[in-house]
């Protein structure tokens, strides 16, 4: 310390300047190593997030870790930053490819599951709603776990439905065959193949003589199949498509060549006709020169005639002669006319021929384009002709509005007919249940099987009120059925879900209403009518 009193306080100012700035500092510092580990902290998770993906940015980031951790130079970690985040903007690139793989691999599992056969209602109409929700891709592939983990339930569900159906069959028919039953259901593969076949089969359309045959393929289909009688089944299916199409082609042909042969008559009978009108106007020519000339003759007789005697003779000869000519022409006219006439019905007789094979070649193709859209078990319209006549609609509806209603109804408890009584007393019961939707709905409104055991309606003009009242109706006839299987006494109900066509409605969304409706009618215990 010195004497100077001036110079011990400049000295104590900087003295405490001096604290004031190490305090600084130390501030700074203690500032620097928290955003410093807070930004380490930050690139270890940002490298657990993106393990995995890229070794070159795992190993990048690693080293940015342990450049922040020995606090390197400024420069080295800034230009690893830029290489890192140049690393990670092809990741995101990368990212979003798979990103939209991953929603259309979602969706071809989900539209492949949907096609198999005999799903259980529920899942199907879950697996629908699935399917509508994840139309839109996703930002993240986190937001596809949810959605991965309900298809895969669904398949688990669907794969438990078609075993417990195996095993039911597996138990009528005995352990042995219930061993088979088992090893065949866990073959994936096969189950595939079996609901596709059912798939092809139950939209196959055959001729009424091939009906029967296909309908025993269904109903072994239905009731779970060995992989022998599966070959044998396909053999069978061949050779109905392979017979129906030969019958098909042949028809043609018959028709086609009937066709060639009355074309080729008539042409043939034209040129003949065109040849001898041709002969006959020369022939006629001969005749009327001759005439002509036999009264120029009769003419000159006369001016060189002497006596009335002699003209008589004369005319008398020369009148014979005209006479004998007339008669050839008529003889040759009459000829003529019978030669056209027998050439005309000849035609005719072939031409009504070939009229009459067209018809029956036309009613032919309108029975097909008919069956095409029928149900064959039913006689319903299919979901085809649905598909159609729904479409249609729902354009009339947007062009003018008017009252349009879609119903969804499904038989309850329909798969416990099927195990007790058996699939022909199932094919029974959806035939009266359609012949009672006939009777009662009538041409109220447009009726189809949708498929399995639900059926879909139409109503163009029914509002709300009695829409809901002809269902309840309808519900009540249906409970009141006499059904009766071996010997037991039956009651079948049905779910009916209904709903309005909205103006910003498209089909699907109208659909998905009726079929969330006709789910809520399930969930309130069956045999009920519900209407969104
Ligand atoms: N006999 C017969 N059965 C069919 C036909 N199509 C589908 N099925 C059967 O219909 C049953 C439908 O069963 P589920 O979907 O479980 O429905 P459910 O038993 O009616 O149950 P809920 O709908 O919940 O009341 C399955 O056993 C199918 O095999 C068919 O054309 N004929």
């Amino acid at each position: 310390m010195s004497n100077n009193p001036a110079v011990n306080k400049e000295i104590m100012l900087l003295k405490k300047k001096l604290e004031l700035a190490i305090t600084s500092r130390a501030d700074v510092e203690t500032d620097l190593k928290s955003q410093s580990s807070l930004l380490i902290s930050f690139i270890e998770k940002l490298s657990l997030v993106c393990k995995g993906m890229d070794i070159t940015l795992d190993n990048k980031l690693a080293k940015l870790r342990l450049l922040l951790k020995n606090s390197a130079p400024l420069a080295d970690i800034q230009a690893h930053i830029v290489a890192t985040s140049l690393l990670l903007q092809q990741q995101s690139q990368i990212n979003i490819s798979n990103l939209n793989q991953l929603h259309e691999r979602f969706h071809i599992a989900g539209l492949a599951l949907q096609k198999i056969n005999g799903l259980p209602a529920d899942l199907r109409r879950k697996l629908r709603s699935l399917i509508t929700e994840s139309k839109d891709p996703k930002d993240a592939v986190l937001q596809y776990v949810p959605l991965l983990s309900q298809l895969l339930t669904f398949y688990d569900n669907a794969l438990t439905a078609k075993f417990n159906d195996a095993v039911s069959v597996g138990g009528l028919l005995g352990q042995e065959n219930l061993t088979t039953k088992l090893a065949e259901v866990n073959n994936d593969a096969e189950l595939k193949y079996i609901a596709r076949f059912e798939t092809i089969v139950s939209g196959l359309i055959v001729s009424d003589k091939h009906a029967k045959d296909i309908a025993v393929v269904k109903s072994q289909l239905n009731e779970g199949i060995s992989n022998n009688n599966l070959l044998d089944s396909l053999l069978t299916v061949f050779d109905v498509i392979i017979e129906d199409l030969n019958d098909e082609r042949n028809t043609a042909k018959v028709f086609l060549s009937t066709l060639s042969e009355t074309l080729t008559t008539v042409q043939s009978a034209v040129k003949t006709t065109l040849t001898s009108c041709k002969k006959a106007q020369s022939q006629h020519g001969l005749l009327n020169e001759q005439l002509q000339k036999q009264i120029v003759d009769m003419a000159n007789g006369l001016d060189k005639a002497t006596s009335l005697a002699d003209i008589k003779v004369d005319i008398n000869a020369k009148l014979k002669l005209i006479a004998g000519t007339l008669e050839k022409k008529t003889t040759f006219e009459r000829e003529q006319q019978d030669a056209l006439h027998g050439q005309l019905s000849s035609m005719t007789e072939k031409v009504e021929l070939l009229e009459r094979q067209s018809r029956s070649f036309e009613k032919r193709i309108q029975e097909q384009q008919a069956r095409s859209l029928q149900d064959a078990l039913t006689k319903l319209n299919n979901r085809a002709a649905f598909d159609e006549y729904f479409a249609k609609e729902m354009v009339r509806f947007h062009n003018k509005n008017f009252d349009l209603a879609i119903v969804v109804m499904d038989l309850d408890n329909f798969k416990r007919i099927n195990d007790t009584y058996g699939h022909t007393a199932g094919d029974k019961t959806l035939q009266v249940i359609s012949s009672t939707l006939k009777k009662y709905i009538g041409s109220e409104a447009f009726i189809a099987r949708y498929g399995g055991e639900e059926f879909v309606l139409v109503f163009s003009g029914t509002n709300q009120e009695n829409l809901i009242e002809k269902l309840n109706r309808l519900r009540l006839q249906v409970a009141k059925l006499p059904f009766k299987f071996k010997s037991n006494k039956v009651t079948i109900t049905i779910s009916i879900g209904a709903t309005h066509i909205h103006q910003d409605d498209n089909v699907h969304m109208a659909f998905e209403r009726a079929d969330v409706a006709l789910y809520q009618a399930k969930e309130k215990g069956k045999n009920n009518v519900v209407y969104l």
